[in-house]
């Protein structure tokens, strides 16, 4: 599979961002398929007994990286013929069991979260080195917990005792299973990391968290990887909101249609909240765990009317925003959207859960404070969120600190506050790289 994306894309000027001049945005926007959902296919794919085809796989950034890293390990993903809107369909050839690498694998984690989690666990399944490393932003992410779940399963792994990338993996081939306690306050994606390895694993695995920094946050995506295991015919089940467990299995191989990306759908929705237009979206799954289906209930608070007929979820904007105050702990990856229509509401907003945001592609709290207040909004951070009282707006540059969410969050801000230029915009190639051709369609077919 062609390793085209891997390069951290940059935009040489910021890219202005369209504004409406006050008239509503509405339109239909279809977009591509779940950047987690995608790579957790992709991985339990490649740790199945027989190939697979991934159908309407996300290819992005995130998803080229991840197939990189499964390939690095000796995985075989190529694309099949007849590619639809957003790319083909993938077909995977699993990692032959206690595959010996080829010399020390070196795997690119750029800033992607579930590769430099979802794919240690899989390493300490091949017999050899495995180096992971990844963008300068992602050296500041936490790992630690991955690092000590696989120490505590045996697994031999060298770090620099930062809890951060780089670090080896050296496997054996084999990974025991039993009891492992960590702390996953931090993220969900350690507990998911852990679980779908655990399909190879010698013996079942109890997976624990225990922290002082307070419950796992965005469970649905725990849950997520649970339903993706037991689609598969993997017997793997949450004990209790802090307790899993899977048990090892041959995993047959998968034919699985990947869902369209429900949070990369937001910014969409979030036009049509904000101007007081109507957007809509296609193939909305009537069941999901994705966290984005939490735009149902949440664009409601601002004031906005929401429907689902026929499959296609459909939003209608108020005359104005109000505020809301939102617990976003089970949907975190939302909030750099949900700030950006707080800035945009006519009363104040508080947003709570999040501390964990600090761990996300940027501090997240600290880059949605910084740049909203340098555009004259009103925005304090507290522990685990933050306060966005109504303030005007002015145009200037809003900096991405090479996270997708931002660059739309800025997107968003400039279909109300005309002069926003947005500067990286390519950095939403992380998981939507059509998102300015998307952005551009949906606001020119306002009339
Ligand atoms: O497992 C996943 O696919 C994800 C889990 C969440 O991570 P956190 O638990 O770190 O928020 C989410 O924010 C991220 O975008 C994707
Ligand atoms: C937090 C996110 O990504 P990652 O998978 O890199 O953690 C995100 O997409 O909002």
């Amino acid at each position: 599979m062609t390793r085209s994306g891997l390069s951290h894309p940059r935009d040489p000027a910021p890219w202005p961002a369209p504004s409406t001049h006050g008239s509503p945005v509405s339109g239909t926007v279809a977009v591509p398929g779940s950047k987690s959902l995608t790579n957790r296919y992709l991985v339990l794919a490649a740790l199945a007994a027989g190939p697979s085809v991934v159908r309407k796989p996300l290819h992005s950034r995130d998803s080229s990286l991840m197939i990189a890293a499964l390939e690095d390990l000796g995985a075989v993903i190529t694309p099949l013929p007849d590619p639809g809107p957003f790319g083909p369909d993938l077909r995977v050839q699993p990692l032959p069991l206690r595959h010996p690498l080829d010399g020390a694998a070196r795997v690119d984690c750029g800033l992607a979260g579930t590769v430099m989690r979802f794919v240690p666990p899989v390493a300490a399944l091949c017999s050899g080195t495995a180096e992971f490393d990844g963008d300068a932003a992602a050296r500041v992410r936490p790992m630690g917990p991955v690092v000590h779940g696989l120490r505590q399963l045996g697994v031999h792994v060298v770090d620099e005792g930062r809890g951060t990338l780089p670090l080896s993996v050296v496997g054996t081939g084999s990974v025991t299973g039993g009891t492992v306690t960590i702390d996953a306050s931090g993220s969900s994606q350690f507990v998911s990391a852990l679980l779908l390895s655990a399909v190879r694993f010698e013996s079942p695995l109890t997976l624990r968290h225990e922290g002082t920094g307070g419950g796992v946050p965005s469970l649905p995506h725990v849950d997520m990887t649970l339903e993706v295991l037991r689609a598969a015919g993997v017997d793997a089940r949450r004990v209790s909101e802090r307790e899993w467990r899977v048990s090892p299995c041959a995993v047959p191989g998968l034919d699985v249609t990947v869902e369209p990306d429900l949070s990369n759908a937001g910014p969409f929705l979030a036009a049509a909240a904000v101007t007081g237009g109507t957007v809509g979206i296609p193939d909305w799954p009537a069941r999901t765990t994705q966290g984005g289906d939490q735009w149902r209930h949440i664009l409601p608070r601002f004031g906005a009317d929401v429907s689902l007929h026929n499959g296609t979820f459909t939003v209608a904007g108020p005359r104005e925003l109000r505020g809301v105050d939102l617990d976003l702990s089970e949907a975190g990856e939302l909030a750099p959207t949900v700030a950006a229509l707080c800035a945009l509401a006519t009363g104040p907003s508080r947003l709570r859960g999040i501390a964990h945001l600090r761990g996300h592609e940027t501090d997240r709290l600290a880059a949605l404070r910084s740049e909203l207040n340098a555009l004259g909004g009103d925005v304090r951070e507290t522990a685990d969120g933050l306060v966005i009282s109504p303030a005007p707006l002015r145009g200037g540059v809003f900096h991405s600190y090479h996270d997708h969410r931002m660059a739309t969050a800025g997107a968003i801000l400039g279909l109300r506050v005309p002069g926003i230029s947005v500067e990286n915009i390519a950095t939403t190639a992380k998981t939507l790289p059509e998102f300015p051709r998307l952005w551009a369609e949906l606001v020119n077919a306002r009339d």
